[in-house]
């Protein structure tokens, strides 16, 4: 039967990018999706030295918690940029993601850092203490399902897991959109946000990120 697109995406990875070198990994998978096929990774634009990276770098977190892991892309992206002894928990849902993320972030030699975790966020989040030791995010990227944005916000915020200070960085809050996330986050008190104009990964269409700091 015919493969799937993360296993090709896989199978670019393998061939192209350097065992133990996240760099060339991103940029085989950029490649790739640039030139052979588009893949919802957020891409070398709003991933490049502009967005996430600035976003990871300005924060540097001990803790990360990414939800939508998909090939495990901004995954290693992140992961590159932390400092010793931080951890990223990625969440993903579908199974057949996972088992490809997670062997991404093997040929990338990050497996120590990141701790792939698959199932429904809204089961998660409310774990994340008991079962994860975690007390608190310092960063959270937001890039799993747009319908999930903001009751996930809440939940982490009803968990105790967001402190004063803590950042969320949200990808597509224009296209596919999260229209009621960017209502709540940018009217609540609570935080303080930003918005960054860019444009969905390898194409020409608008698109943008909000970086929102929880003001405790
Ligand atoms: C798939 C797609 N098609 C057309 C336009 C945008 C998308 C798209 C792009 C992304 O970066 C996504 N990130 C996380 N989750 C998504 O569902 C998702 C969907
Ligand atoms: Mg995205």
């Amino acid at each position: 039967t015919r493969s799937t697109r993360p296993q090709r995406l896989l199978g670019a990875v393998r061939r192209t990018a350097t065992r133990g070198d996240p760099r060339s990994v991103v940029r085989a998978i950029d490649d790739f999706c640039r030139h052979t096929e588009w893949a919802m990774n957020v891409g070398d634009e709003k991933g490049t030295g502009c967005i996430l990276d600035s976003v990871v770098s300005e924060v540097s977190p001990a803790t990360v918690l990414e939800l939508g892991t998909y090939c495990g892309y901004s995954t290693v992206r992140i992961a590159t940029l932390l400092p010793p002894g931080a951890k990223l928990i990625t969440l993903e849902f579908n199974p057949d993601f996972a088992l490809i993320a997670r062997q991404v972030i093997a040929w990338a030699g990050l497996e120590e850092k990141v701790h792939l975790v698959e199932g429904s966020s809204g089961d998660l989040i409310p774990l994340m203490k008991e079962k994860f030791g975690v007390k608190s995010f310092d960063l959270v990227f937001l890039d799993h399902w747009k319908d999930r944005y903001l009751p996930d916000t809440k939940l982490l915020e009803e968990c105790g897991l967001l402190q004063k200070g803590s950042v969320l960085l949200a990808d597509n809050v224009i296209c596919p959109g999260s229209p009621d996330y960017l209502e709540y986050i940018r009217n609540s008190p609570k935080y303080r946000s930003q918005h960054f104009k860019s444009h969905l990964e390898y194409t020409k269409v608008e698109d943008g990120l909000e970086k929102s700091v929880f003001l405790g």
